[in-house]
């Protein structure tokens, strides 16, 4: 039996002194150490974080370091930046950290510097914008465009989605924004009731240009907009694509000079920051897309040289570590208190979940340690109101990332002191939690019976010692959201790498997309002699029974 992550001795020193720290509870931790905030506080690319309110000692984070050293982190990171083939199954480079690289040192991918084409994409994309922009560009009837409808799903879709949705404050306000990423027809249909054919930009977007939800999507778009005052000659006015798959587009009747460049060193869910993220870059300016690559970059600088103990992206992978396989958390929370940071969740869930959502490590053998975690997730101060409940009293540990600016685009009122006190009071709870005695005393101090006291206490105790991080930032700027992201995709890369498995493949999707395309035959009434499970044939039948068919 070859050795694995579990034989390290400092996975047997974590297993031991885990039997330590488990009794312990976070509220004297504080107690005993008023040092503790400055000691578990680090910052970086202006992201600031606390995670003194995690179940850890000083002792706790060395371990965890020692662990990171001894499953070879620094080596693995260094890998990453240097352009090796870290996405092993697909013999390929992991170099999102290109797309950002505005230092411009040269990356080699099988001997070639890809720096030269990465600068030319953006050169690409920046004219493009200033011709949107300054209406140089303009739809069928020579009016400027109004909306862009970008077409994608997964990462062609979430990444855009959120970091346009979070600088909506930087958007410059003459053109309108939407996506359509969902196979149901409800979603293209409601886009187009919104826009006027004449004024309408389509980005279609799809590294493989392969995916069945956008190019089904595509036709669409593309007969409303035939139906609707366009004709062939103008289709090349209205729909440009990003794609690594060139020939692809052109067959389905996109302008080769309208294609944007996508490599297969990008993975999907690592594509924002190529011309993917062009409705960003048309919201809020090249420049703003340019700041947004600075942040990123700052926090790639931080990620290849800061050292382990200080570096923010291997602290929150180290900790969801420590959570997930040692003190049995399945599932990890990202909580933004900023309402334009509202679909952080959704894309971390892809990033994270899609990348270390794996069982099998590297040499393909199944892993005797659990990996990648549940994400979930909403916007806050909301989310009190709903979930937190289980958080604070429920039976699972879910570690939770409360993220917050300290200041506000929407100074109104003392909304945002409001908001602020929320997200501590959050984590402060979370952390001490309230004792049966505090409960019964609260009770008495209100004129409850002891007999009432006594039955209802044991209902409003808060067991606590619950742990987050709190993540800030000065405001949600194009530099911070990107350094932000950055982050998240670096803390992925640190855990699949202590994993030792593949973070940047995702061959779990495709056999549903497999037996998708037979059950579709089936649906249609195309020839098929495949008999399914009993369960798969009573459903299409059911269909067929009462459902549509085209
Ligand atoms: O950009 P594409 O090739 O259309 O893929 C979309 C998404 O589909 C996936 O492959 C999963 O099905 C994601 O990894 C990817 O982001």
């Amino acid at each position: 039996m070859k050795p694995t992550l579990t034989d390290l001795p400092s996975w047997s020193a974590l297993e031991a002194h885990a039997k330590h720290i488990i009794p312990l509870h976070m509220r004297d931790m504080f107690a005993n150490d008023p040092e503790r905030f400055k000691r578990f506080f680090t910052e970086a690319a202006g992201i600031k974080l606390d995670y003194s309110k995690n179940r850890i000692s000083a002792e706790t984070k060395s371990l965890l370091v020692n662990l990171a050293r001894e499953a070879n982190l620094p080596e693995k990171i260094e890998a990453m930046f240097q352009g090796k083939a870290i996405n092993t199954t697909e013999k390929r480079p992991a170099l999102h950290i290109a797309l950002r690289n505005l230092a411009n040192d040269p990356i080699e991918v099988d001997g070639k510097d890809i720096m030269p084409d990465v600068r030319d994409a953006l050169q690409q994309m920046d004219q493009f914008v200033w011709r949107i922009h300054s209406a140089q560009w303009r739809g069928f009837s020579n009016k400027p465009f109004t909306d862009i409808i970008s077409i994608g799903i997964g990462g062609s879709f979430l990444g855009p989605k959120l970091v346009s949705a979070s600088l909506k404050p930087y958007w410059n306000n003459t053109l309108n924004c939407h996506y359509v990423a969902n196979i149901d027809g409800s979603h293209i249909t409601e886009v187009l009731k919104h826009v006027n054919p004449e004024t309408t930009l389509f980005i279609i977007q799809s590294k493989s240009f392969g995916t069945q939800e956008t190019l089904e999507n595509t036709k669409v778009a593309r007969s409303w907009f035939l139906r609707n005052g366009g004709n062939l000659e103008t289709i090349a006015k209205h729909f440009v694509a990003v794609t690594a798959n060139t020939q692809s587009a052109i067959e389905f009747g996109i302008q080769e000079e309208n294609i944007f460049p996508m490599w297969d060193w990008v993975g999907g869910r690592y594509s924002l920051w190529s011309a993917i993220g062009l409705p960003i870059a048309l919201t809020i300016g090249m420049d703003g897309f340019k700041a947004l690559l600075s942040g990123a970059h700052a926090m790639d600088n931080h990620f290849r040289t800061a050292p382990l103990e200080e570096n923010l992206p291997v602290i929150q992978g180290l900790l969801g570590i420590w959570y997930g396989n040692f003190l049995g958390a399945d599932s990890h929370a990202i909580l933004p208190y900023d309402h334009y940071l509202r679909g952080l969740p959704a894309h971390i869930q892809q990033l994270d979940m899609e990348s270390n959502g794996k069982s099998v490590d590297l040499d393909g053998d199944e892993t005797d340690y659990t990996t990648g975690p549940i994400i979930w997730g909403g916007a806050g101060a909301n989310g009190q109101h709903a979930y937190h409940q289980l958080l604070h009293q429920g039976t699972r540990l879910s570690p939770a990332d409360f993220i917050i600016p300290l200041q506000s685009h929407n100074p109104v009122a003392t909304h945002h002191a409001i908001l602020f006190a929320n997200c501590l009071s959050q984590t402060q709870a979370l952390m001490q939690g309230k004792t049966e005695q505090e409960a019964k005393q609260e009770l008495l101090d209100k004129g409850l019976s002891h007999e009432d006291a006594n039955t209802l206490a044991p209902h409003k105790v808060i067991a606590g010692n619950k742990p987050s991080n709190t993540i800030l930032f000065d405001k949600a700027t194009p530099r911070t959201v990107g350094a932000l992201i950055a982050m998240y995709e670096h803390k992925v890369y640190v855990q699949g790498a202590i994993w030792n498995i593949n973070s940047f493949d995702q061959w779990g999707v495709e056999l549903g997309k497999q037996l998708g395309n037979e059950i579709l035959h089936k649906l249609l009434d195309e020839p098929s002699n495949k008999q399914l499970d009993a369960s798969t044939e009573g459903l299409i039948d059911l269909y067929s029974t009462y459902g549509t068919s085209i």
